[in-house]
C-alpha cells in the first residue's frame, strides 16, 4: 500500500462563520481545499467546546472531499460510532483520551474510517510507536489544542522529522495542526508533513460572499511551500 504524500491543505472550520457552516464548506472546496478539518472539543480534554456528531452529519452533504475529524474529547470511544455514522472519513484521537489506544484505533478502522492519532506538543512520539501498524495518519500538534489563531510552536518541526523517520515505509499521512501560515508551512513540509491544517490563515479576510480570499490564502501557503522546495 502507498500513501499520497503530495501537499494537502485542510482548512479548519473552527475559524469559519459558525452560523454558516454549509456555505463555508462549499466555499473552501470551490476555492481548492483538499480536506475539511473539523475540530471537536468537549470542554474537558481541552478548555473549549465546539460541536459534535450532529453538526458533522449536517455538514456532510456540503463536503465532497475528505471530512477530517479531530476529536479533542475524553473519553473518545463512546462517540466513535456516532462520528463514523455522521460521515467522518478520518477520525483522529489523542492517546490521553484512553484507556487503550490500540483498541480505539482498531475500532475506528472497523467503523470504516481512517484512523488518526494526535500528539500534543508535550506528548513524545514514543507514545504512539506501538500503534504505527494500526494508524493511517499521525497529527503533530504545533499549538496546545483548544483554540484557533495561536502561534506556531517551533518544536513541532523536529517532532515531524522524528515521526517521519519513525514511520519509515508505512503508508501513514503526517498532518500538522496549529499556527500554519505561508511562513511556517515550508518548515513542516520539508520535515515530512503532507497534510497542513490551517484555520485562521485560510479564513482571514474572507467570507462566503468574498470566497476568493480563501483561495488566495490557500495559494499563498502552497506557493510558499513550492518556492521553498525549488530553492
Ligand atoms: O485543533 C486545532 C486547535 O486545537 C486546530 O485545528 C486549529 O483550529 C487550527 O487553527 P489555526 O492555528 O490554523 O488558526
Ligand atoms: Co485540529
Amino acid at each position: 500500500m502507498t500513501v499520497d504524500r503530495s501537499l494537502k491543505i485542510a482548512p479548519s472550520i473552527l475559524s469559519a462563520d459558525f452560523a454558516n457552516f454549509g456555505a463555508e464548506c462549499r466555499a473552501i472546496e470551490a476555492e481548492g481545499c483538499d480536506w475539511v478539518h473539523v475540530d471537536v472539543m468537549d470542554g474537558h480534554f481541552v478548555p473549549n467546546i465546539t460541536f459534535g456528531p450532529a453538526m458533522c452529519k449536517a455538514i456532510r452533504p456540503h463536503v465532497k472531499t475528505v471530512m477530517d475529524v479531530h476529536l479533542m474529547i475524553a473519553p473518545a470511544d463512546p462517540f466513535l460510532e456516532d462520528f463514523a455514522k455522521a460521515g467522518a472519513d478520518v477520525l483522529t484521537i489523542h492517546p490521553e483520551a484512553g484507556p487503550h489506544l490500540d483498541r480505539s484505533l482498531r475500532l475506528i478502522r472497523s467503523l470504516g474510517c481512517k484512523a488518526g492519532v494526535a500528539l500534543n506538543p508535550a506528548t513524545h512520539e514514543s507514545a504512539i510507536e506501538h500503534v504505527l501498524d494500526t494508524v493511517d495518519l499521525v497529527l503533530v500538534m504545533s499549538v496546545n489544542p483548544g483554540f484557533g489563531g495561536q502561534s506556531f510552536l517551533h518544536s513541532a518541526v523536529e517532532k515531524v522529522r522524528r515521526v517521519r523517520q519513525m514511520i519509515g515505509d508505512r503508508p501513514i499521512h503526517i498532518e500538522v495542526d496549529g499556527g500554519i501560515t505561508p511562513e511556517t508551512a515550508p518548515l513542516v513540509t520539508a520535515a515530512g508533513a503532507d497534510v497542513l491544517v490551517a484555520g485562521s490563515a485560510v479564513f482571514k479576510g474572507g467570507s462566503v460572499d468574498n470566497p476568493g480570499v480563501y483561495g488566495a490564502n490557500m495559494r499563498a501557503i502552497r506557493d510558499s511551500v513550492r518556492k521553498a522546495e525549488a530553492a
